[in-house]
């Protein structure tokens, strides 16, 4: 359930987080990484990645804008964190919208040990074959998406972080319904990656993953909606959003904090 204390254990500790994560949001990931309180290092290349994810607290594969090339990279980061027994966190982007991306997504999966998957509704029931309404990187949030999340951490064996209007977060077996956020989120571009990358960051302080990713969900949607007064339209909102990950502290993520366990 929700740790708000661990918002204050993450910048004590200030993770380096790899990002083999896509070029729209690279920036952004960077900045936001480092306005909650951890670093970022932005690496795609293969000739660098299993040694890059060895320096790093935790590894973000991210396939928005997937070519052939990072494929290889993203396999080496993902099987060096494996070995080191650092978190991985698959943010599988748009699988839904082609082939390519399914293929590339089941062989992740078969070949990594993910500590956890985040990805809208779309995303996440593309991985378990079922039908869902989606549109390139964006998804419907009709439906039991509490179901899906469930059933994908079950089929997968890992933990789920599905986000929208609702995130849910489930082992497969606990199940968590978490309720921040605005849709001002959904106007400005990379906030699910982002969130991907914050996930990771939250993963790397051990204890009961879920209650990390309820925390990492809830800071996260806390920050957002602390933003909302002071942004005039979505320009401004990426600007206060960003100050206001930087902001934002455990007793606010406390006190604002919505979060139920789904009844099973
Ligand atoms: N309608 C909504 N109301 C409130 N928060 C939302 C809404 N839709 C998405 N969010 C929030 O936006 C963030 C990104 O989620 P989402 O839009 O599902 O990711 P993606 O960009 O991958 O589609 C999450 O923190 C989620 O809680
Ligand atoms: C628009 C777009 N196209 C390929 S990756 C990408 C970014 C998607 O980011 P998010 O799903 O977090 O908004």
């Amino acid at each position: 359930m929700l740790n708000s204390s661990l918002l204050t254990a993450l910048r004590e500790k200030k993770p380096l987080i790899h990002n083999l994560t896509n070029e729209v949001v690279t920036n952004f990931t960077a900045n936001g990484l480092y306005a909650i309180g951890a670093a970022p290092v932005m690496s795609k290349s293969r000739d660098e990645a299993a040694e890059m994810a060895s320096i790093s607290d935790g590894v973000l594969i991210n396939i928005g804008t997937l070519t052939s090339e990072d494929v290889d990279a993203m396999l080496q980061a993902g099987k060096k964190a494996n070995e080191l027994g650092l978190p991985v966190v698959l943010d599988p982007v748009g699988v839904g919208a082609t082939t390519y991306r399914q293929e590339i997504c089941q062989q992740f999966i078969n070949n990594i040990s993910f500590t956890a998957i985040r990805g809208n509704a779309g995303e996440i029931a593309t991985l378990i074959h079922q039908d869902w309404e989606t549109r390139g990187v964006d998804s419907s949030d009709k439906g039991d998406v509490a179901g899906i999340a469930q059933q994908a951490a079950k089929e997968l064996n890992t933990l789920i972080l599905l986000t929208g209007e609702t995130d849910v977060v489930s082992d497969g077996t606990q199940t968590v319904l978490c309720r921040n956020g605005t849709s001002m989120l959904t106007a400005i571009t990379g906030s699910g990656c982002l969130l991907g990358s914050v996930l990771t960051a939250f993963l790397t302080l051990g204890g009961q993953p879920v209650d990390n990713a309820v925390t990492a969900v809830t800071t996260y949607g806390v920050a957002s909606e602390q933003a909302v007064p002071k942004a005039n339209g979505p320009g401004t909102f990426h600007a206060h959003f960003l100050d206001a990950l930087a902001a934002v502290t455990e007793e606010t993520v406390a006190q604002y904090g919505r979060v139920e366990q789904k009844d099973v």
